[in-house]
C-alpha cells in the first residue's frame, strides 16, 4: 500500500542518480575577476563542475565529519557547521577533489608561483549553519598575499565580503552546485568573508577549500 502511493518514487531517484553520477569539470573559460580594491580580487565560474549534485553525496556519506567546540568568552560553543582537513599529502577523499587541485594548480601557477596543497571541508547542514566573518590569516597569508580557491557542492549559500577596515558588505556570491570562487592578492588581510546565516529553508552545502602551503 504504501509503496502504490508512490509510484513514480524509484525510478525517478534512479534517473537522478544517473545523471548525476557524470561527474566531470567545464573549462575555467568563463572565470571573471572582480577587483575588490587595487590589490584584492574575486575570481568567479558559476557551474564549473558538472554532476556536483554526486560528488555532494559521496561527500557527505564518505568524509570523516567532525563536530568542534570552541570557547567563547566563558562558555564551550559548538562550531555551527561540521569540518574535515586534508593536509599536505593527505590522500583526498574523492578523485574530484585531486583533479579540481591539479587543475587550479596549473591555472594559477605563474600568477601564484606555487601550487595549492591542502584541502579544507565545510558541510553547513542548513540555514543555521554558517561561518562568521574572518580572513584566512592565520599563518602565512597573515602578511603575504595568496589565494584561497573554493569549489561549492549542495545549495546555495551567500559568500559576502566587507572590508577589514570597517564598513558594509560590497558582494555577496551565492555559492552551491559546482561554483568555483578564487579569493586572490591581499583578500584574506583587506577583506573580512562569511557566510551568514539564513531564514530560508535551504539545503545542505559542501565547501571545499584548495589553499597554497602555510595557508589557512
Ligand atoms: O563556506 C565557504 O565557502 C567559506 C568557508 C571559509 O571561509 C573557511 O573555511 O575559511
Ligand atoms: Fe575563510
Amino acid at each position: 500500500m504504501t509503496a502504490a502511493r508512490h509510484p513514480a518514487l524509484p525510478g525517478l531517484q534512479g534517473s537522478l542518480f544517473d545523471q548525476g553520477d557524470d561527474i566531470r569539470f567545464g573549462t575555467l573559460d568563463g572565470l571573471r575577476r572582480t577587483a575588490l580594491d587595487s590589490g584584492s580580487w574575486i575570481d568567479h565560474l558559476p557551474g564549473w563542475l558538472h554532476g556536483a549534485d554526486a560528488l555532494f553525496e559521496e561527500l557527505a556519506a564518505r568524509v570523516p565529519w567532525r563536530a568542534e567546540e570552541r570557547p567563547m568568552y566563558d562558555a564551550v560553543v559548538a562550531v555551527p557547521r561540521l569540518l574535515a582537513h586534508y593536509g599536505e599529502g593527505a590522500p583526498l577523499p574523492h578523485p574530484a577533489l585531486v583533479e579540481a587541485r591539479q587543475t587550479l594548480s596549473s591555472h594559477y601557477a605563474a600568477e601564484l608561483g606555487e601550487p595549492f596543497v591542502t584541502a579544507g571541508l565545510c558541510l553547513y547542514r542548513d540555514g543555521r549553519d554558517s561561518v562568521a566573518w574572518h580572513g584566512d590569516r592565520t599563518g602565512r597569508s597573515a602578511t603575504r598575499d595568496t589565494m584561497v580557491a573554493i569549489l561549492s557542492l549542495g545549495d546555495p549559500r551567500d559568500l559576502a565580503f566587507r572590508p577589514r577596515s570597517g564598513g558594509p558588505t560590497v558582494l555577496r556570491l551565492p555559492l552551491g552546485h559546482g561554483d568555483l570562487v578564487v579569493m586572490g592578492g591581499a583578500c584574506q588581510r583587506a577583506w573580512e568573508h562569511a557566510v551568514p546565516k539564513t531564514s530560508r529553508a535551504v539545503g545542505p552545502r559542501i565547501s571545499v577549500q584548495f589553499r597554497p602551503r602555510g595557508v589557512r
